[in-house]
């Protein structure tokens, strides 16, 4: 496990690299994104147990995760992402592929570039379903600004700790991003 939690930190770190290559963010602003195991890292180990009537139950009810991304293995399908005005679509689950669902602190560090995905998971299968998430953040002392931005492009959102962040979700949910828009 302890070897499998040290992969994913692996593979966070190159999308990572990715992500900011994309923003045009310099890596000089994310000191901490180049050492190994100071990032606030999470594994979560989700069951979903057979549901006999799966019309009349809800496996996750709809979230958006704290993190800046989730990195997701699934075997059976249940996962949804909601899209603006076209709904609930389903996950389908690929052999050998990984799902990288968006979360709010990558939306606020890219200034909404990268939104953060509603998502939930369906009881569609009568199968005991299990999946397995990564969260991947900065560490709690850091402080997040949207980076990126071209001239004359302004923030969306005020700076903020990881820490202060994450507390603000606790207590306000789906609320907290809305809470330090500017
Ligand atoms: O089980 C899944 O597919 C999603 C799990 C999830 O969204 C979470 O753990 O935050
Ligand atoms: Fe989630």
């Amino acid at each position: 496990m302890v070897d499998g939690q040290k992969k994913m930190e692996e593979l966070a770190i190159t999308i990572m690299h990715n992500i900011l290559e994309y923003l045009a963010v310099s890596e000089e602003e994310m000191k901490w994104l180049g050492s190994p195991g100071v990032a606030s890292t999470a594994l979560q180990l989700n069951s979903y147990p057979l549901c006999p009537d799966p019309n009349r139950a809800i496996g996750l009810a709809p979230h958006t995760d704290t993190s800046l991304f989730t990195i997701l293995h699934q075997r059976i399908s249940g996962l949804q992402i909601f899209k603006e005005g076209v709904g609930w679509g389903l996950v389908q689950p690929v052999t050998g592929a990984l799902v990288v669902n968006v979360g709010d602190l990558l939306h606020i560090l890219s200034n909404a570039r990268f939104p953060s995905v509603v998502h939930r998971v369906v009881m569609k299968e009568a199968k005991q379903r299990f999946s397995v998430a990564f969260f991947y953040s900065p560490p709690a002392y850091f402080n997040l600004d949207p980076l990126g931005l071209s001239f004359g492009q302004i923030p969306l959102y005020r700076s903020v700790t990881v820490a202060e962040y994450v507390g603000r979700k606790a207590k306000d949910l789906e609320k907290a991003l809305t809470s330090i828009r500017i």
